[in-house]
C-alpha cells in the first residue's frame, strides 16, 4: 500500500493506473475505522482493478460548536487495517493540501438538505459536497462507495453526480452494526459507558417503527410524535430528530417507492445518527 499525504503525489499514482486502463474503486472516510469503512473497502476491492482509501476529518463540515477537535483519530491504527483490506492508495492530505488559502469556493447543495442533518447542520452537507467533489476530482474514481448510514449523505452524493455530471457510479452499502444493534460509528468512541449502553435504544426505537409501519400504521405523524416520546425517555441523550420520510426524495409526502426511518441522538461529546430504509 503508497501512503500519500500530496495532491502530486497521488496524481502520479492515478496516471499510472489510467495509462494501464485500470479501474478505481474510491472509499472516502474521515478515518477511526472500523468495521463499517472495512465493509466498504472489501467491496471495493472485489469490484475495482485497483482502490483508494482517503482518511480527511474536513474542517468544513462542522459547524463551529461542534466536534471537529474532539473527532476520533487513529491513524497508526488506520493504516494498518486499510493495508490488510488490499487498499493500493491510503490518501491522507493535511488540511492545508485540500485547503490552501481562504476564501473558500464551495458547492451549494439545496436538495434534501432541508431535513434531517441538514437542517439540524446548517451547512454541514455543503461541506460534504465540497469535499467530495474535490476528492472525486482527485482520484478520478469509476466507482464510490458510501454507507448507508448516512443515508441523507448518499442522497445528497447522488444528487450531485446526477446534477453536475460527474463521472462516478455513486454505491450506497448497508449499515454494519455492534450485536446489540447499535450502527458502527467512529463517534462511538466518544460515548460513555453508561451512554454505550443507552445508545442501542436509537437502532431499537427505528425498529418498532419499522414494524408499527409493515403492520399498516398509516397516521405518521403521530407515530413519529410517540416514538419520539418514547426515545426520549429512554436515553439519557437528546432526540434531535426522529422522522419518516420518503426515500430517496427526503420528503415529508411518501412519494417514492422506499421510506426512511431516521433519528438523531446527541450524547454529551457524541451525536450519533441511524436509519432504516423500508420499501412500500
Ligand atoms: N456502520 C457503518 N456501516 C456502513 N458504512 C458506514 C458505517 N459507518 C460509517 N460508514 C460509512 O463510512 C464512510 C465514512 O464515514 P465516517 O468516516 O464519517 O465514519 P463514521 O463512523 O460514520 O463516523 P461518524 O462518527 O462521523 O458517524 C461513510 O460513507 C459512512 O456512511
Ligand atoms: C464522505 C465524507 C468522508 C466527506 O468528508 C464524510 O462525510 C464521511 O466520512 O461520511
Ligand atoms: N459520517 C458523517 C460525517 C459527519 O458527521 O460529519
Amino acid at each position: 500500500m503508497k501512503y500519500v499525504t500530496t495532491k502530486a503525489e497521488l496524481e502520479a499514482e492515478r496516471l499510472n493506473w489510467e495509462k494501464d486502463g485500470k479501474t478505481v474503486g474510491f472509499v472516502p472516510t474521515m478515518g477511526a475505522l472500523h468495521e463499517g469503512h472495512l465493509s466498504l473497502i472489501r467491496k471495493a476491492r472485489t469490484e475495482n482493478d485497483m482502490v483508494i482509501v482517503s482518511i480527511f476529518v474536513n474542517p468544513l463540515q462542522f459547524g463551529p460548536d461542534e466536534d471537529y477537535d474532539a473527532y476520533p483519530r487513529t491513524i497508526d491504527m488506520d493504516k494498518a487495517l486499510a493495508e490488510k483490506e488490499g487498499t493500493d492508495v491510503l490518501f491522507v492530505p493535511p488540511v492545508a493540501e485540500m485547503y490552501p488559502q481562504p476564501p473558500y469556493n464551495k458547492v451549494s447543495v439545496i436538495k434534501g438538505t432541508d431535513v434531517l442533518c441538514g437542517k439540524s447542520r446548517p451547512g454541514h452537507f455543503d461541506g460534504v459536497a465540497t469535499v467530495v467533489l474535490k476528492l472525486f476530482l482527485l482520484t478520478r474514481p469509476n466507482r464510490a462507495y458510501f454507507g448507508q448510514k448516512d443515508a441523507q449523505q448518499v442522497a445528497v452524493v447522488k444528487n450531485m453526480v446526477n446534477d453536475f455530471h460527474l463521472p462516478v457510479e455513486v454505491i450506497a452499502s448497508p449499515t454494519i452494526r455492534e450485536k446489540d444493534g447499535l450502527a458502527m460509528s467512529s463517534r462511538n468512541k466518544n460515548l460513555t459507558s453508561e451512554e454505550r449502553e443507552d445508545a442501542t435504544t436509537l437502532f431499537s426505537h427505528l425498529k418498532i417503527a419499522e414494524d408499527r409501519l409493515r403492520s399498516g400504521e398509516t397516521n405518521i405523524t403521530e407515530l413519529e410524535a410517540e416514538m419520539k416520546r418514547s426515545l426520549h425517555n429512554a436515553t439519557s441523550g437528546t432526540v434531535d430528530y426522529l422522522e419518516i420520510l420518503s426515500f430517496p426524495s427526503l420528503t415529508k409526502e411518501l412519494k417514492d417507492k422506499q421510506v426512511i426511518i431516521a433519528a438523531a441522538l446527541q450524547f454529551s461529546k457524541a451525536r450519533l445518527i441511524d436509519n432504516i430504509i423500508i420499501d412500500i
